[in-house]
């Protein structure tokens, strides 16, 4: 590791920044901006928590379908928690080694180059207002293309027809684009613009690779996808590798200091790496609101026989890739929200552990939380949710544990699909995510899958994965070995179900899985 003071770094513009002798650059500062809150959290270069802020931003629903943010409180908020962390644990930004950038992936704005101005409000991934959009593109005949092409299917998730909307519905636009007047990005390529005032319009691979407009095989935009969604080219950012330097922070933002910016990953893949999953297998289920489950696939992009995305995980280099199969379930923690919210059968979500424990298994109730329908690998979006199996004898208990292990049977389904269409078993889960704070969940999740689970001591995975990006970038460490050596205390979760057990109790599942398939999904 190389984190005494004496090198000589790249600085703002090319120019050598000697550090002064004897100071120590011991820390790594991880910007997180996510959907609901920014937070910043300072590690040390062991990967250990030194100290987070946190600050909550305004959600703004215009329309019935329609999510917006505020870039400016984006970057307010993550600007004011990143001097947060700074000042309470009084640490000077003199003594950071670099700056790492994750975030929520998708949410599209467009700003003015020359003066910062946003033309619209961001449009957040989970805005379904260019649904038509979408349906226009499929009917045009480009999905196969775009499958091909990006990895991803065409959805309103995903940024191209939220810029696409944006050029096309507010006055002016698309003229001034045409001018090459106007500048996309995604939420990093916007921080990295506010941190080093307007001088840098940069994105990473793993971000690029969530737009729709992005080439998975030459690792670059892709004209005819801009062409299909008549995006002029002139505002797309440059692509980066996700590690490396992407420029220094105006000495306006750090008292003064320029930190360089040496790592940005979107937040999934940014979790990926921060819990250290570069083998090929290795796989990170986030369990919050809703679960996000990726698979490293090494340098093999995987087409999905089952609906899963192919994404990038990260590039270390020019020109290179890792990627990823990405499964995404709609209702994870959210259904322990509904048992406590809408039912009222807990107080506290924790509650739901001890609950779940009062029984030795649910007597044969399975609840499927389609409140949204069903994602991968289903991909029912007029499935609804139910409860089945119910006997007499069934009540409060059986409930709460069929919630509970819903979410690990959902997962089962995802990590089957992984594993089939990458031709390689699953050979360990890295958990992550609030609900990972359940022990009867990780336990259940070890035993349904047959393979061991591990939740990391630091449990912030997605700014760890920034900040070991930053330090890899900024040579903090030499190589992904000298990363996976760092201290990574889990608690370990080893299955011991019997296998007849564990595929009876999966079979159930599937039966009342299917007792919710809707006509059309079920065909
Ligand atoms: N002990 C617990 N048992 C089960 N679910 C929990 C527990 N603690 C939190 N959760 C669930 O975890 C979710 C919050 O996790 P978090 O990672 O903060 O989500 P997000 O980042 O999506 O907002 C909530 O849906 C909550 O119901
Ligand atoms: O901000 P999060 O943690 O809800 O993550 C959002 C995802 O990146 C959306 O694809």
């Amino acid at each position: 590791m190389n984190s005494a003071g004496v090198k000589k770094d790249a600085g703002t513009n090319g120019t050598a920044v000697t550090m002064a002798k004897g100071e120590e650059k011991r820390y790594l500062l991880a910007l997180d901006q996510g959907t609901t809150s920014s937070r910043a959290v300072l590690f040390d270069t062991q990967g250990r928590i030194v100290s987070m802020a946190q600050k909550d931003f305004k959600q703004y629903y215009p329309q019935p379908g329609w999510v917006e943010h505020d870039p400016s409180e984006l970057w307010g908020t993550q600007l004011g928690v990143a001097q947060e962390v700074l000042e309470k644990t009084g640490v000077s930004p003199s003594e950071v080694a670099a700056l790492g950038i994750t975030n929520q992936r998708e949410t599209t704005l467009v700003w003015e180059r020359e003066t910062g101005k946003p033309v619209y409000p961001a449009i957040v991934w989970q805005c379904r207002r260019t649904a038509q959009l979408c349906e226009a593109v499929k009917r045009a005949g480009h999905e196969a293309y775009i499958r091909t092409a990006t990895g991803l299917v065409v959805d309103a998730y995903f940024s191209a027809t939220k810029i696409r909307w944006i050029l096309d519905e507010v006055p002016g636009a698309r003229e001034k684009a045409q001018r090459g007047e106007l500048c996309f990005g995604t939420v990093d390529t916007w921080l990295i613009y506010n941190l080093t005032r307007g001088r840098v319009h940069a994105t990473d691979v793993s971000n690029a690779s969530r737009t729709l407009l992005f080439n998975l095989d030459t690792l670059a935009w892709d004209s005819h996808l801009l062409e299909i969604f008549d995006i002029p080219e002139s505002m797309m950012p440059e692509i980066r590798p996700s590690a490396g330097l992407f420029g220094w922070t105006d000495p306006s933002v750090f008292g003064g200091i320029q930190l360089q910016i040496s790592g940005v990953a979107g937040d999934q893949q940014a979790a990926l790496f921060g819990q250290r999953c570069f083998e090929p297998g290795e796989a990170k289920n986030t369990y919050g609101t809703g679960c996000f489950i990726l698979m490293n696939t090494g340098n093999q992009r995987v087409v999905s026989e089952s609906g899963l995305l192919t994404t990038v995980a990260w590039g270390l280099k020019e020109g290179k890739a890792t990627y990823a199969l990405e499964g995404s379930i709609f209702i994870g923690g959210a259904a322990v929200q509904w048992l406590r919210d809408e039912l009222q059968l807990i107080r506290t979500a924790p509650e739901s552990e001890e609950i779940a424990r009062r029984v030795e298994d649910t007597g044969g109730v399975y609840v499927v939380p389609a409140f949204t329908g069903l994602g991968a690998p289903y991909w029912d979006m007029y499935a609804r949710g139910a409860i089945v199996g119910l006997t007499r004898g069934s009540g409060r208990d059986q409930i709460v544990r069929a919630t509970l292990e819903a979410i690990a049977y959902q997962t089962r389904d995802v990590v089957e699909a992984m594993s089939g269409d990458a031709g390689m078993p699953l050979c360990a889960l890295k958990a992550d995510g609030g609900a990972t704070g359940n022990e009867f969940l990780m336990q259940f999740q070890a035993d349904l899958l047959g393979v061991s689970l591990d939740r990391p001591e630091v449990m912030e995975s997605t700014a760890l994965g920034a900040a070991l990006l930053a330090g890899l970038g900024a040579g903090v460490y030499g190589s992904l070995e000298e990363i996976k050596a760092l201290n990574a205390n889990a608690k370990h979760f080893e299955p011991h179900m019997e296998a007849a057990r564990r595929d009876a109790l999966y079979a159930g599942w599937r039966r009342a899985v299917k007792q919710v398939r809707s006509e059309t999904g079920a065909q």
